[in-house]
């Protein structure tokens, strides 16, 4: 048994803004069934203290950052987790990085520098008498484990991973003190990035081992195209990374149990699933395909391009379905695009029922992003028997099998993807789905293949439990 402390700032299902929730809750029970022993490491949001469960108190200190704080250990939502209560840090309404009016809170900084802080201390300490052989931090929240473990004198080794190096965790230098980091290691080696401080480059350069969400965008990350300025550092420790692809939560995408919907186990089923989710965004009956989107609406995931290239899909028959939240520009632009045609619906919001009602009634789930270090929704649309339409980049390009006449012909298509990601591009592959719609053989094996193609955890479990075997026998 490896034992491996995770350090998230939020955890599926208890605290979730996007997919790294839902990896953070996954891996502890897809890594158990390959003999890792694996605790959590959460924030004391007002969500977890409300689950929280078996609760013990730990550790407690006098002064986390400005204020008292107590580890407890406990569980919730079957997760075996240690959290940080300290009310001055994570006691507040909102998301976990957001005042309810939509701003960072300004303290940002602080609040995971302290997650940071105390994984590196259980790292060393232990939790009542538990010792992690690996710390697994995850994104930039994570960032400053191998810093402070540095400062701490040594502990465990380190894994971090990253979902999204969009968020570099960075500020400006006068924070050294109030981070808590040694004033030495601000250098280029440590945790300065372009004369700031950043928490994400601090834990690349730092960590052990570094793992991204698929291969491709471990190869892209190294690219100045992806590396949001981080390409450099990357390159420096290629040694070190590797590409895992997320797997989803079987359980609870499963269509054949699926209780958000009318469960279903083969192409046949989608249809009650279809009607119930046309009639509740409502819209008409087409013979064209019902294109579905749930995503954050940021520039990443491509939602504009959607947009432009709307036209491609309605003067085919098909129709559009969207639910998610983000920009508030995107946000009116999907609005008037729905006012305006009575074949697109959009729910702008947060909702997980949804969601999967959306997935199992759409013929077809677009994610057009710019760049995508895996993607969960796709592989949902896969075993929902909802052809993905991707972007040929990052996990996209890892997990969806072209519909190319080479693929159709081996019987392996899965979904259409297409390059560059560009209005025009995506304008061919909507043109290209409903051409594949209308040819009900082929469209019945694409789904068909999408369904029986592994989406599960069982690959990259295995692949995360031997990292860190490999990690933990290395000291
Ligand atoms: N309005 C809404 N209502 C309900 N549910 C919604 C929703 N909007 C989004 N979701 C859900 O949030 C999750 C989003 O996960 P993704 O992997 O698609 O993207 P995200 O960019 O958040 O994650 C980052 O981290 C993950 C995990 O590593 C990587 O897969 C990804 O590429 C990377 O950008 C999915 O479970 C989706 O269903």
């Amino acid at each position: 048994m490896t034992r491996v402390l995770s350090i998230a700032s939020e955890c599926a299902p208890l605290v979730k803004t996007g997919g790294l929730a839902d990896v953070a809750g996954a891996l502890p029970a897809a890594l158990g069934a390959q003999g890792v022993q694996m605790r959590t490491l959460l924030p004391g949001y007002p969500a977890v203290m409300d689950a929280l469960h078996d609760r013990a108190e730990v550790a407690h200190f006098h002064d986390l950052f400005g204020g008292q704080a107590w580890i407890l250990s406990g569980r919730a939502a079957g997760l075996d987790l240690v959290v940080i209560d300290a009310p001055h840090l994570y006691a507040r309404a909102g998301s976990p990085y957001m005042a309810p009016d939509g701003r960072d809170w300004p303290d940002n900084p602080e609040r995971f520098a302290a997650l940071s802080w105390i994984g590196a201390h259980l790292g060393i300490h232990g939790v009542a008498g538990w010792h992690p052989q690996v710390l697994h931090g995850h994104d930039w929240q994570a960032g400053f484990v191998p810093q402070y473990l540095r400062q701490m004198g040594g502990g465990p080794a380190t894994v971090l991973t990253i979902h999204n190096i969009a968020f570099t965790g960075s500020t400006d230098p006068g924070r050294v003190q109030s981070l808590r980091l040694d004033p030495w290691h601000f250098h280029p080696e440590g945790y300065e990035f372009y004369g700031g401080i950043s928490a994400l480059k601090s834990g690349l350069m730092g960590a052990d081992a570094l793992t991204t969400v698929s291969p491709t965008y471990a190869a892209e990350l190294m690219t100045p195209e992806y590396g949001m300025g981080l390409d450099g550092v990357i390159r420096h420790r290629r040694e070190a990374l590797t590409g895992i692809l997320n797997g989803i939560d079987a359980d609870a995408w499963d269509p054949g149990a699926d209780p958000a919907i009318r469960p279903y186990r083969d192409q046949e089923g989608k249809g009650a699933n279809k009607a119930a989710l046309r009639a509740e965004m409502g819209l008409p009956d087409t013979d064209g395909p019902l294109c579905v989107i749930v995503s954050r609406m940021s520039h990443q995931k491509g939602l504009d391009l959607v947009l432009e290239a709307l036209l491609a899909l309605l003067d085919h028959g098909g129709q559009l379905a969207v639910l998610g939240s983000g920009d508030p520009g995107l946000e009116q632009a999907f609005r008037q695009a729905a006012d305006q045609n009575p074949h697109v619906a959009v729910r702008i919001g947060y909702d997980e029922g949804l969601s999967h009602r959306m997935i199992a009634g759409g013929d077809a789930i677009l994610v057009p992003s710019r760049f995508e270090p895996c993607g969960l929704t796709q592989m949902y649309g896969l075993r929902y028997g909802t052809v993905p339409v991707v972007a040929l980049t990052g996990g996209l390009a890892d997990t969806v099998i072209n519909a190319s006449p080479a693929a159709l012909a081996r019987g392996a298509a899965t979904g259409v993807q297409f390059s560059p990601v560009t209005a025009e591009a995506l304008r061919g592959a909507l043109t290209r789905l409903c051409q594949l719609y209308r040819d009900g053989d082929t469209w019945s094996r694409l789904v068909a293949n999408g369904m029986s193609h592994p989406v599960g955890w069982d690959q990259s479990a295995r692949a995360y439990a031997a990292l860190y075997a490999r990690l933990s026998t290395g000291r």
